[in-house]
């Protein structure tokens, strides 16, 4: 039998469109073909597990092999096969509708949604035209009493089919490859691209008398199968050289939509290792992508590991992706999980979970923030550490602190340093009055607590350099100052002249004479505007201007260093306000330059007076 024929489309350029724009990367063609084998070969089993198929089923691999002299490339499978008349059937007519269907489309389409519709069809055996000029198949059906079939078609719509006799039962695919596509003929070329796209498929697969895939990757076992070494292990396989993760989870469901996969927490070491180690999105074990950013929420994203559902539409393009139902009940999905694993392991093992608060924390801080329900789940769990170390939930902070942090509109205060050394001052100050300070340092730390102020009730948080220790809390008690009104303008004259900087704002301020004779403090509400134009400042921050750095410097009316600049004549009064200033921005790490080197000369100066 011979047979010539026309593949029945309505569009002579197909092939070109195909070429150009089915998938930007032309080395997909492989995926396709390999797994088409794959799908032929489980076909087989399943049969054969049925009863329908009662021969042997013999050696089951997929192998691929190039020869580069005569240009081509061989796919070979020993599944289940195609009579002469599957192949008119499935490859002519139904791979080709789908390919002359995307065609269709693409044509009436402007430019923008061209973008769009490129990929939803998944060519899968055509793409094989990506790289070649003509294409064979010869293919012997399982089924009794058939004869092979060879069908060959140049990349036009022309196509020949005739019989073969071909011995073994499957399929072989030859492709021809194109002179443009001379790099698909280094056998190099072509393992880099089966490691990459093939090496979790269910079907060995051979090239150059190697099994380049391991057919039962551990994500598609049972958890109860697996110890915690065949999970490190694993991880390692994935990401050779990286430290172990610190935990993982294995998704596992099949309704409402099917997913597998294993979510490792990673020891993060660095920002490169977030965008070296990705999640490797798989569809029933053939590689997909590691571009996961619409399937998995973005703070999941400095998850690693393994994610594997026929469910997600792999060749859809980006818009496509974040308006999918789907996608969307897989992102919720994932993100139950996440949130329950961590409260499992907070309620199983509180020390171990807050050792591990360094490196978890910005993962579920940066999840609270994006993502409500995570917040929700996580608000329980999350940890508070306070200078002296010891951590907190939320719930317990509040009940630690409350009694002693109320200010007098019955708000709690929570107190805060960002960085204990330079602030350390102030964190002695808050702890000698009985007061608590947490340790907010973090990299998303200012967001987190604008959050938190959002979320909790009646709760501030204050840096603890934002006010005087006095004033910090707002009690009802006020302390008597020792001068009178007068003095008092006096020596915030002095001290204005002494200071000679209009961004200092001095204030004469009655603080306990144990307390330092002057206090520079940034109120909260513009350091944090501050730190918000610094951080790229979104939403209407650009308003402000370049705000400047603004200080207020609180003078202690009740230290005796006050009563000395007031008794003393004008130069010695001067000098003596500018030390004590000088003081309060030693304490603050601000003194620096010039004013540094003028403060140790003057101090030498004091000390020989
Ligand atoms: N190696 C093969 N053995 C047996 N049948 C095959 C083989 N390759 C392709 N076919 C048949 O040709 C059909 C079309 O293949 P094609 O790759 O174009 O689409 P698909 O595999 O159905 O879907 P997709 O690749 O888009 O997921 C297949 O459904 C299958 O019936």
């Amino acid at each position: 039998m011979q047979e010539k024929g026309s593949i029945s489309i309505h569009t002579e350029n197909i092939f070109p469109i195909i070429k150009k724009f089915l998938y930007s990367d032309h080395e997909i063609f492989l995926r396709e073909l390999v797994s088409n084998a794959v799908d032929a070969t489980q076909k087989l089993k399943s049969l054969g597990q049925l009863g329908e198929f009662k021969g042997e089923l013999g050696e089951l691999k997929v192998k691929v092999s190039v020869d580069k002299e005569a240009r081509t490339i061989t796919i070979s499978d020993r599944g289940l096969g195609m009579t002469a008349e599957e192949i008119k059937k499935y490859i002519n007519q139904i791979a080709f509708s789908g390919a002359t269907e995307f065609v269709e489309q693409y044509k009436e389409k402007d430019t923008a949604a061209k973008d769009q519709i490129i990929g939803q069809f998944g060519l899968g055996f055509y793409s094989a035209f990506m790289v070649a000029d003509n294409v064979e198949i010869f293919s012997k059906s399982y089924k009794d009493d058939t004869e092979g079939a060879h069908w060959t078609c140049d990349g036009s719509t022309e196509f020949s089919l005739e019989t073969t006799d071909k011995a073994d039962r499957g399929t072989d695919v030859v492709l021809h490859v194109a002179a443009d596509s001379d790099e698909f003929l280094e056998a190099a070329r072509l393992r880099t691209i089966l490691t990459k796209y093939c090496k979790f498929l269910p079907i060995e697969i051979e090239f150059e008398g190697e099994v380049i895939n391991q057919t039962q990757p551990i994500w598609a076992k049972q958890p109860a199968e697996l110890t915690d070494e065949d999970y490190t292990k694993f991880y390692q396989e994935l990401y050779p050289f990286s430290e172990p993760p610190l935990f993982w989870i294995h998704l596992n469901v099949d309704y409402p939509f099917n997913l597998t996969g294993i979510l490792y927490f990673p020891k993060v070491k660095d920002e490169l290792q977030f965008s070296r180690n990705k999640i490797q999105l798989y569809s029933r074990q053939v590689f997909i992508t590691d571009e996961v950013k619409d399937v998995v929420p973005e703070f999941l994203m400095l998850l690693h590991g393994v994610i594997d559902s026929p469910d997600i539409p792999l060749n859809v393009s980006r818009s496509f992706l974040q308006a999918d139902a789907a996608v969307k009940k897989i992102n919720t999905y994932i993100t139950k999980k996440v949130a329950d694993k961590l409260a499992e392991l907070y309620r199983k093992d509180r020390t171990g979970f807050e050792e591990k608060w360094s490196d978890i924390g910005l993962f579920v801080k940066y999840g609270m923030l994006s993502d409500d329900k995570f917040y929700d789940k996580a608000k329980d769990f999350v940890l508070l550490q306070n200078t002296a170390g010891k951590f907190f939930t939320l719930s317990e902070y509040q009940e630690f602190v409350q009694a002693n942090q109320k200010d007098k509109n019955e708000q709690t205060v929570v107190l805060y340093t960002t960085d204990a050394e330079t602030q350390h001052s102030f964190v002695q100050a808050a702890l000698d009055r009985g007061y608590d300070v947490l340790k907010l340092d973090a990299v998303l730390d200012s967001h987190f607590i604008g959050q938190l102020e959002q979320k909790l009730e009646k709760v501030t948080f204050k840096r603890v350099d934002a006010d005087t220790i006095g004033k910090l809390i707002e009690k009802d008690e006020t302390i008597e100052s020792v001068l009178s009104t007068e003095d008092k303008t006096k020596l915030q004259e002095l001290f204005t002249k002494a200071i000679s900087n209009p961004s200092m704002n001095v204030q004469v301020e009655a603080l306990s004479p144990q307390d330092a004779p002057v206090i520079i403090t940034v109120p909260e509400f513009m350091r944090r505007m501050k730190d918000m134009q610094r951080a790229g400042g979104g939403g209407g921050m650009q308003m402000f201007g370049s705000l400047p750095d603004t200080y207020t410097v609180s003078v202690n009316a009740n230290h005796p260093v006050a009563q000395r600049v007031l008794s003393t004549d004008d130069e010695a009064s001067q000098k003596l306000a500018r030390q004590a200033f000088d003081l309060a921005l030693l304490a603050q790490g601000l003194l620096k330059g010039e004013a540094l080197t003028a403060f140790v000369k003057r101090s030498a100066d004091l000390l020989t007076a």
